[in-house]
């Protein structure tokens, strides 16, 4: 179990992590969400000890990292994978580390069958691609079998096969009763892993609910509706917090209108409905509705600036494929 109380970093003048209390509970897999620079790997730090707070506390299955006297064993951790910048092998390295540990050298053969890394295992590590240095990464994390796993990006470099071996990896762990804390910024792979959610922001938790209430909780209603006058219905539906997408001639996407209002305005202006399906709300629709004004660092206009201006090439007009349209919001109901 992860306990945080009050826990702060402050860069300098930047507050990375602002008095953040949570508890990672034992036999679940815990996703850490949050925008770029929300303080998700300084928080992860802190855990683990690489990083001093400024405020509060932070401990691992009841007390604070450094106090544990076998640290490994408690908590395993995966923070930045290319921090191995060894000369060594695979199997070196994971032997030396084990060996520092009290770890017997049958567990690094272990760990290197778990992570798949056997035909790699003599090579330098070096010389190792992102997918196998982060499966490295995952293999020193869980030489210890350690009651609580720590995992920055795990699948960050990882093949499919690899970022679905992390799904199964997590979910066996968590089912053994082990605390199991993970970072992704890939909202599908966290629907399929995670039970329960932190979201950060600027600092600041946002959220923290077992996943589906996070879901819910955004109550974001998104229906596909086919009409033979979908101008005409999208004008009437119109409202605050109402946005809609047309996908086809006769398909539009209403996002805040519930199915039985949107029959019901349709009746009413005699347009003909041909199809009505509520779609379920993915993580990361939520997700974004979460930490709309969270976001520190925004990404441009793709079609502005530099690269727009490329586009905007004669020479290229014609070659690039037509934008998708963007989903407008629609005011005034
Ligand atoms: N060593 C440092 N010195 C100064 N500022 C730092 C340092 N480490 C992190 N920060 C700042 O603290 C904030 C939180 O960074 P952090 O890396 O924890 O975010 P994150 O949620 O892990 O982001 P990402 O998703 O981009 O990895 C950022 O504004 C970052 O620039």
């Amino acid at each position: 179990m992860i306990e945080a109380q009050a826990l702060s970093k402050r860069y300098g003048a930047k507050t990375a992590v602002d008095a953040v209390t949570f508890t990672v509970q034992p036999g679940k897999v815990t996703g850490f969400l949050g925008p770029n620079g929300a303080g998700k790997s300084t928080t992860m730090r802190m855990i683990v000890g690489l990083d001093n707070p400024s405020g509060g506390h932070v401990t691992v299955n009841g007390a604070p990292y450094a106090r544990h006297r076998a640290p490994l064993r408690e908590v395993g951790a995966l923070l930045d994978a290319k921090a191995v910048h060894t000369k060594r092998s695979a199997y070196n390295h994971l032997r030396a580390m084990a060996a520092t540990h009290g770890i017997p050298n049958s567990r690094v053969k272990e760990v290197i069958d778990l992570t798949g890394l056997g035909p790699v295992a003599k090579k330098r590590v070096g010389g190792f691609s992102l997918g196998m240095g982060q499966r490295l990464g995952i293999a020193v994390a869980l030489l210890g079998d350690p009651h609580t796993v720590i995992l920055d990006e795990p699948v960050n470099g990882l093949d499919p096969e690899g970022v679905q071996w992390v799904r199964h990896l997590a979910r066996g762990l968590a089912s053994e009763g082990r605390t199991v804390f993970l970072s992704s910024h890939l909202m599908s792979e966290m629907a399929q892993t995670a039970d329960h959610l932190i979201v950060i922001g600027r600092g600041r938790i946002i959220a923290d609910a077992p996943i589906q209430s996070v879901i819910d909780g955004q109550g974001t209603v998104r229906v596909r509706v086919r009409a033979d006058r979908p101008q005409d219905l999208l004008g009437s539906l119109a409202g605050d917090g109402v946005t809609s997408q047309v996908l086809e001639p006769e398909l539009v996407e209403v996002i805040g209108v519930e199915p039985r209002r949107i029959a019901e305005i349709a009746l009413r202006d005699k347009v003909l409905i041909y199809e009505l399906t509520p779609i379920q709300v993915s993580l990361e629709d939520a997700y974004m509705q979460l930490t709309q004004g969270e976001v520190e660092y925004h990404s441009g206009d793709p079609a502005a600036g530099p690269i727009g201006d490329v586009f905007a090439d004669p020479d290229l007009a014609g070659t690039q494929d037509p934008a998708p349209q963007a989903p407008t919001t629609v005011k005034g109901r």
